[in-house]
């Protein structure tokens, strides 16, 4: 198998379908019946002298890191229990390598570009990419994060404990055969790739893996169309591997708008990215070449190819942590319940991140474990993170923004009449010396009655990430239509046409 999978150590590919099996715990807690206990543990605050610990925090990723700290802060006393590195799946998996070899996939056409300003042609030939160095100094950079984490927590009084948690009771933690006995608990495992129970799935590479490719393939095959199967088709695409995406329905990222998916998948496409639509993997062989031959269930024509990524989803680090003895009640999947304030269904235990059912996004389990410290430790009133306006981009080439609501959401909303649509389809100046053939697109989703406030904002271009941040500061500060048409524009911007659209499209049915 390629490289090191992070979390294999304790959640083995081979154990998933076991996972799933014991997953089917009895679940039906109300959320009401949540809420009444959240009060009642609200009560206890710090420096109980019966407990080892004021707070015990499971998991050292996003939500657990920033919630043991600003715990400590508040002066509670707080250990934090992590079994791999701290950071989690953002520092070491996720985001922060993602963009890292977004930045080193995206060069060829920066290349490309500069030879229309007049700089010399350079030949790209992939194979002058050094892979190795750049692994090496990724890794150097995720080193010296996980460092600084690690140095933050301890200059914050937080005790660290290396090793794998699980819950004796809802106040005894064991780590390492060590027991630790603690007032209050939050749980912040985080969660791992989803591999389908199929023939070859020992072949099946995850984001995990593809982290640590010890050489670049020269096609590769990516299942799913989410965020991570889109960003990735995007990488292995600018560093010029042959990409082909297998969707099991019809649309990539079928949970955005429908406008920015159909504009996203023109840009891939010119890319040279394959997509096959409504395909399932049916089983993967070896060859004896070390390629791969991956079989269809519809289409019986197989293909061949160097390596084979899944991309389809995630589920919670749940499994066998010993929630049920410490009465913490999930779903069938293993996803903890919570209620708006993050309590679970036993008073004195909490759940944030991507454990529970909530926005799987790294500033999302930041936010809900500050929340919780702050209410725990801070004498602060419960506060509930407001879902509907978080920001998000797919950091694909061009790059997507979105934040509110989609066309199909305001539909559903308003009704095909309560609501308007401003759009623009524009060519970002960048690429008009160097003739790519590139497009942006903006679109604007307005709540046609009353004051015509702005409902859902979704944006193409390669600074999309950027400008969708402050676009979610407007939308949650309510801004109208008439706001944003009156604020001068930057020029020349991409960003501008957002407060320069006039033309309302023509609504489809
Ligand atoms: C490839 C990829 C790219 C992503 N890109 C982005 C992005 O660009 N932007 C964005 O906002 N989000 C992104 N995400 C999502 C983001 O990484 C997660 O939403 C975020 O990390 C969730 O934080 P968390 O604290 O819930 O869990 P995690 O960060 O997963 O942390 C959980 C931690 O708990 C530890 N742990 C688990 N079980 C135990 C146990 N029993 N005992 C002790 N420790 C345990 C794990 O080792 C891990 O360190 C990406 C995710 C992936 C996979
Ligand atoms: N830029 C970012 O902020 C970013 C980047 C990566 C991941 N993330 C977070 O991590 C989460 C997980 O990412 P992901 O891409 O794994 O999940 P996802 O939920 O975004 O996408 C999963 C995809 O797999 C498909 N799928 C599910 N089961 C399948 C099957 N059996 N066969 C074929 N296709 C199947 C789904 O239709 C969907 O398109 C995301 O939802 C997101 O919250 C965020």
């Amino acid at each position: 198998m390629i490289g090191c999978n992070y979390y294999r150590g304790f959640l083995s590919r081979h154990s998933i379908d076991n996972t799933y099996k014991l997953y089917r715990i009895t679940v039906g807690t109300g959320q009401s019946g949540l809420r009444s206990h959240r009060f009642m543990a609200m009560t206890s605050g710090k420096n109980t002298t019966n407990y080892d610990y004021d707070y015990f925090v499971v998991g050292g990723g996003s939500g657990g890191v920033r919630s043991s700290r600003i715990a400590a802060q508040l002066g509670a006393r707080v250990a934090l229990a992590e079994s791999k590195q701290l950071g989690g799946t953002c520092v070491n998996v996720g985001c922060v390598p993602k963009k890292l070899f977004c930045y080193a996939s995206q060069f060829r056409e920066l290349f490309h570009d500069a030879h229309g300003y007049g700089w010399p042609k350079i030949d790209m030939n992939y194979n002058d990419h050094n892979w190795k160095k750049f692994l090496e100094s990724k890794n150097a950079e995720i080193q010296r994060l996980n460092n600084a984490y690690e140095k933050n927590q301890k200059d914050n009084n937080v005790e660290i404990i290396k090793g794998r948690a699980t819950l004796k009771d809802s106040h005894t933690v064991v780590v390492n055969n060590k027991e630790y006995t603690t007032k209050h608990i939050l749980v912040a495992v985080g969660g791992c790739p989803i591999i389908p129970n199929i023939e070859g799935r020992e072949h099946i590479i995850t984001s995990d893996d593809a982290f640590f490719l010890e050489k670049l393939p020269k096609n590769v095959i990516i299942v799913g169309g989410g965020y991570i199967a889109t960003e990735f088709a995007c990488i292995f695409n600018g560093f010029g591997c042959e990409v082909t995406l297998i969707l099991r329905g019809k649309t990539i990222l079928s949970s955005f708008d429908e406008d920015i998916r159909a504009k996203l998948t023109d840009e891939l496409k010119k890319n040279g990215i394959n997509i096959r639509y409504q395909t399932e993997v049916e089983r993967i062989e070896k060859s004896s070449d070390d390629s791969f031959r991956v079989k269809f269930k519809q289409d019986k024509t197989p293909m061949d190819t160097n390596l084979v990524m899944f991309a389809i989803g995630r589920h919670p680090n749940t499994y066998n942590i010993g929630l049920d003895k410490a009465g913490i009640k999930t779903d069938d999947n293993g996803v903890i319940k919570v209620d708006d304030y993050s309590q679970t269904t036993m008073p004195n235990i909490y759940a944030v991140g991507d454990c529970t059912d909530r926005k799987a996004l790294t500033p999302v389990a930041i936010q809900e474990g500050h929340y919780l410290a702050n209410m725990l430790f801070g004498n602060q009133q419960p506060r509930k993170v407001d879902y509907a306006t978080v920001g998000t981009t797919v950091f694909s080439e061009p790059a997507i923004g979105t934040c509110g609501l989609t066309e199909q959401q305001a539909r559903e909303t308003y009704g095909v009449d309560g609501y308007d649509v401003y759009e623009s389809t524009f060519k970002p100046m960048f690429v008009q010396l160097s003739k790519r053939d590139r497009k942006s697109y903006v679109k604007l989703i307005v709540d046609r009655n009353g004051q015509q406030r702005v409902v859902g904002i979704h944006l193409m271009d390669h600074a999309a990430p950027e400008i969708i941040q402050m676009c979610s500061v407007a939308l949650r500060a309510g801004a109208t239509k008439d706001l944003f048409d009156h604020t001068i524009g930057i020029h020349p911007t991409s960003a501008e046409e957002i407060v320069q659209i006039r033309t309302k499209r023509e609504k489809k049915n």
